[in-house]
């Protein structure tokens, strides 16, 4: 089957110039105070603590698509903790520094927290909340923030000394850089990829074995670190703060360089800090024309460039995935479905079935989607699920997976009943699934899809992740070289470089099945993997599960595509109304006369 198109124009090495001009913007940022003196040093030094702050909304945002308002909020609290640390307390500014940060992390657990619950405007809504909620303690607890006339403090110093413009200058940078790096190596490493796939498809995500609310609180809590960092530079540097700096405007400010410059790349906090920060000034200095500005660049960016400005590059020169690609026979070495041994742990169990199903029931309201079903399915075979539109097969797949919670009913698999597991455990322990409605990773690419079902393979840490440790290097590798390999089965891995989105439909039902398989699953629930497919891609599919099934996975399949299922299944159970009306092999389901009446009528028919 011919699944890939013709080869696209290779794309502008997009590495090579960033790089480019990181280092140019580097050697221009070190070299600036030299040449431009200490007014225009001040003004960069603001510009350097937005790019922080603004790091850290693009992590939480950007990349984990948790869009809030609570920057300024976060921001506030890094800026007092510091001055408060340092002016009521007497303490000098590192430990101003480590506190501010501390309570930013503190009112990050207010976006977190509810983000478990609710998410896009509800979320929004939440933080405009708290940024109401921190501006009346900044004005009403006159006792340790100064109220409405704000506090001053000793400023940045070290060992009681205070610090020279020159010195503040290049603490910024040098934080603001390290704060670049971080970004950088979260992107590259599981962490990143558990973000982005949390903000393409929570559902997914969590079918790929990502704790999806630990990786939101993460994701939230490192913008909390960075605004922090941010807000106590900001105090220390000005020597004075109020409670006007951190109100609802400069949220909006910060919401705007991320938009502007590109949610969700390395470069964009950096890219929209100068265009919000240095054009307004071209125009007027007059505050309300700049508001009116920044208006209008929003109004215009959106329209026109809503990936913002290094979005639309990247996309102008097709910079979506950079992996240098090795040949098949290369990738065999790493995965080979056709001489695969399904590793069994060293505690099998002991029941004579991988999965059984014990009188499950599902309610939604009063309708029982899925109605006493009990079956079970032996190791290694293909069991099909058939019955009519509505009968319950998506609900019994999803109540295996956790993600439905069964009314009554025992779901075991392995011996181990699963009902109150959480989805993304369950995953971990050896169920993976596709989805009817196929669910990728779609702004990320070909290969990040595979890589993000391999994500509890990973096992570096934060430090392995910021350090870029020789064993996160080695993991990250060896599941790149996995994943290739399982492109490499399905036949995509010319694809790997590019958008999961751009495939056609057959190719990303083919991802699904990839991303399924490289959980390295004992059991692969496949929802309709056919459905919407011709003929060749069914023949495809059919040959591709046969192997499946001989390398040791046991397959439950759901499919309405008859003769697929009569040629490829073990074992067909059938449902209907959320009742199991027959269970047998496919000759026996073809000729139950209940079946024919309930479902397969002409269908099997024309097939027998
Ligand atoms: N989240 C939900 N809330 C309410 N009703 C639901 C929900 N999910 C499924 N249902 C209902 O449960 C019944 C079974 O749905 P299900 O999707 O499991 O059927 P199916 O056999 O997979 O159908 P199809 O072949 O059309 O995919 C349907 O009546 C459906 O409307």
């Amino acid at each position: 089957m011919e699944l890939s198109s013709a080869k696209k124009p290779q794309p502008l090495n997009y590495k090579n110039l960033s790089y480019l001009l990181y280092a140019l913007i580097l050697v221009l940022a070190v070299a600036f105070p030299m040449f431009a003196g200490q007014y225009y040093a001040r003004y960069v030094i603001v510009m350097f603590i937005t790019i922080i702050i603004s790091i850290g909304y693009n992590i939480s945002s950007g990349y984990c698509g948790l869009v809030h308002f609570a920057s300024a909020a976060m921001y506030a609290a890094g800026a007092y903790g510091a001055a408060v640390m340092m002016t009521r307390f007497d303490m000098p500014f590192i430990v101003g520094l480590l506190f501010g940060i501390l309570v930013a992390c503190f009112v990050s657990l207010f976006v977190s927290i509810p983000a478990f619950r609710v998410s896009g405007h509800y979320l929004a809504l939440i933080s405009l909340g708290l940024i109401v909620i921190v501006q009346e303690i900044l004005v009403e607890w006159n006792t340790v923030t100064g109220g409405p006339a704000g506090m001053y403090n000793q400023g940045i110093s070290f060992f009681g000394e205070p610090l020279t413009w020159l010195g503040q200058y290049y603490l910024i940078l040098a934080l603001m850089l390290i704060g670049l790096i971080v970004q950088w190596g979260i992107s590259k490493s599981y962490l990143g990829r558990a973000f982005r796939s949390i903000k393409n498809d929570a559902i997914a995500a969590t079918g790929a074995g990502v704790n999806v609310r630990l990786f939101m609180v993460i994701a939230i809590l490192i913008s909390g670190i960075y605004a922090g960092t941010a807000g106590a530079l900001y105090a220390g540097y000005s020597g004075y703060i109020s409670p006007d700096t951190f109100g609802f405007n400069y949220t909006v400010y910060i919401l705007l360089v991320v938009v502007i410059g590109g949610a969700g790349t390395l470069a964009g906090p950096i890219v929209g800090t100068v265009i919000i920060t240095v054009l307004p000034e071209f125009f007027s200095a007059s505050p309300d024309i700049k508001l009116f500005f920044y208006g209008l660049l929003l109004i215009v960016i959106t329209i026109t460039m809503p990936d913002g400005i290094i979005g639309k590059l990247k996309k102008f020169v097709m910079a979506y995935g950079n992996e240098k690609i090795p040949d098949a026979n290369e990738v065999k070495k790493h995965f080979d479905l056709d001489n695969y041994n399904l590793d069994e742990d060293n505690t099998p169990d002991k029941s004579e079935y991988i999965l059984d199903l014990k009188n499950l029931t599902k309610y939604f309201g009063g309708l029982a989607a899925v109605s006493d079903l009990s079956f079970q399915i032996e190791r290694g075979a293909i069991y099909s699920l058939i019955g009519p539109n509505g009968a319950g097969k998506s609900t019994t797949i999803n109540l295996i997976t956790g993600m439905d919670r069964a009314s009554t009913g025992e779901v075991i698999f392995r011996d181990r009943k699963l009902n109150s597991i959480e989805p993304y455990i369950i995953s971990g322990m050896g169920i993976s699934r596709t989805f009817q409605h196929v669910r990728l990773f779609g702004r990320m690419t070909v290969l990040e899809n595979v890589l993000v079902g391999k994500h509890l393979a990973f096992q570096y840490g934060i430090f392995g992740t910021l350090l870029r440790t020789p064993k996160m290097r080695r993991q990250e590798r060896l599941n790149k070289e996995r994943a290739l390999a399982y492109l490499d089965t399905i036949g995509l891995l010319d694809k790997a470089n590019e958008e999961a989105a751009s495939l056609s439909y057959g190719q990303q039902k083919l991802l699904d099945l990839a991303r399924a398989l490289s959980m390295e699953p004992k059991l692969l629930l496949l929802d309709e993997p056919c459905a919407g497919l011709n003929e060749t891609e069914i023949n495809y599919f059919a040959n591709l599960i046969k192997r499946i099934r001989n390398s040791g996975i046991t397959i439950l399949l759901i499919e309405h595509h008859m003769k697929l299922v009569m040629d490829i299944s073990d074992r067909i159970i059938v449902l209907e109304y959320g009742k199991k009306i027959a269970e047998g092999n496919p000759k026996e389901i073809q000729e139950n006369s209940a079946v024919r009446e309930a479902y397969l009528g002409t269908a099997v028919a024309e097939y027998a």
